[in-house]
């Protein structure tokens, strides 16, 4: 399978064009950054530390994508929203670990994927994806008594909160209560907020030094406590993921999907 990685100098970029590189079946056909970039030219495989791949980093995505069958993006909301489109005109598939969107670029990246396979998920490892199935369960089991808080902590320069993970486990508990996250999330306490909301779903951001992803679902009953917890040590962990995502997706029917439906992770 032949596969763009955009924004190929950052830190998953480069962690994707490794992917590639080792995995049996996937190719790099081309790597993106933005205009103006000081990585435009440099060999893919150099800028990622694979050794040369014989692919030079581009700007121009639509030759890229007229000749590949997937894209894999972590780039930023308006970036994927763009590559979307691009993406669903040439009918490749799309795997998207970007995070942070607004409602108005999932509106965007919906409409993309009923021309083309899009695969996206606030992440894209097998243990969080895991989790977030064992938070459901939980959040069931031990019924609106519980009170359910999500803790994260991310390395300095992430520009989004909370994590697309803390929102997807935050889903995955609304749907074990069988309630809307959108009513029931608090994603931010700060002076006299008054008790705790009946319900509520609550999100804490932590942000320092190099940390790749930590996130704990906590849930917290009367003299007793419930922690489920993920800690990734490395971004290879997504960006495998991420490959995985691609080769399920070539030649399927097109669709907006997530990583429970790759990993096969749908229980009842
Ligand atoms: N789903 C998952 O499993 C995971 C998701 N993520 C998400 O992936 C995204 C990227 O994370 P990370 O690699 O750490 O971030 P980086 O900032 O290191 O990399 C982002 C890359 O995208 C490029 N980019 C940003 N905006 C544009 C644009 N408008 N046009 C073209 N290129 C653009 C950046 O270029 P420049 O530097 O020039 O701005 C950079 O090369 C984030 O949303 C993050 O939350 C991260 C890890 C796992
Ligand atoms: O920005 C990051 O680094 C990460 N982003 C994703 C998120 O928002 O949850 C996934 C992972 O935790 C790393």
């Amino acid at each position: 399978m032949r596969l763009i990685v955009a924004g190929a100098s950052g830190r998953m970029g480069r962690a994707l064009i490794r992917a590639v590189a080792e995995t049996e079946g996937a190719e790099l056909a081309g790597a993106l950054e933005r205009p103006g970039s000081e990585h435009l030219g440099r060999d893919a495989g150099e800028l990622a530390g694979a050794g040369p791949l014989g692919v030079a980093v581009t700007d121009d995505a639509l030759p890229l994508v007229a000749a590949a069958d997937g894209l894999l993006d972590f780039t930023a909301p308006d970036a994927t929203v763009a590559l979307a489109e691009l993406a669903a005109q040439a009918r490749i598939v799309h795997v998207i670990g970007t995070t942070g969107f607004a409602s108005a670029h999932v509106a965007a990246i919906e409409a993309a994927a009923r021309h083309a396979v899009v695969i996206r998920s606030g992440n894209m490892s097998l243990g969080v994806n895991l989790l977030a199935a064992l938070v459901r369960q939980a959040a069931k089991a031990l019924g609106p008594d519980w009170d359910i808080e999500i803790l994260e902590m991310h390395h300095r320069a992430k520009v989004d909160a909370p994590s697309g993970t803390a929102l997807l486990l935050g889903q995955a508990a609304a749907e074990g209560r069988d309630v809307s996250l959108a009513e029931q999330s608090v994603r931010v306490r700060d002076g006299h907020t008054g008790p705790r909301a009946e319900g509520a779903i609550g999100f804490a951001t932590l942000r320092g030094g190099s940390v790749v992803g930590d996130h704990t679902v906590i849930l917290a009953g009367a003299g007793e406590r419930v922690e489920l917890s993920h800690r990734a040590e490395d971004r290879m962990i997504f960006a495998r993921g991420a490959v995985k995502a691609a080769l399920w997706g070539f030649r399927r029917k097109p669709g907006h999907y997530g990583m429970a439906d790759v990993l096969g992770l749908h229980e009842g």
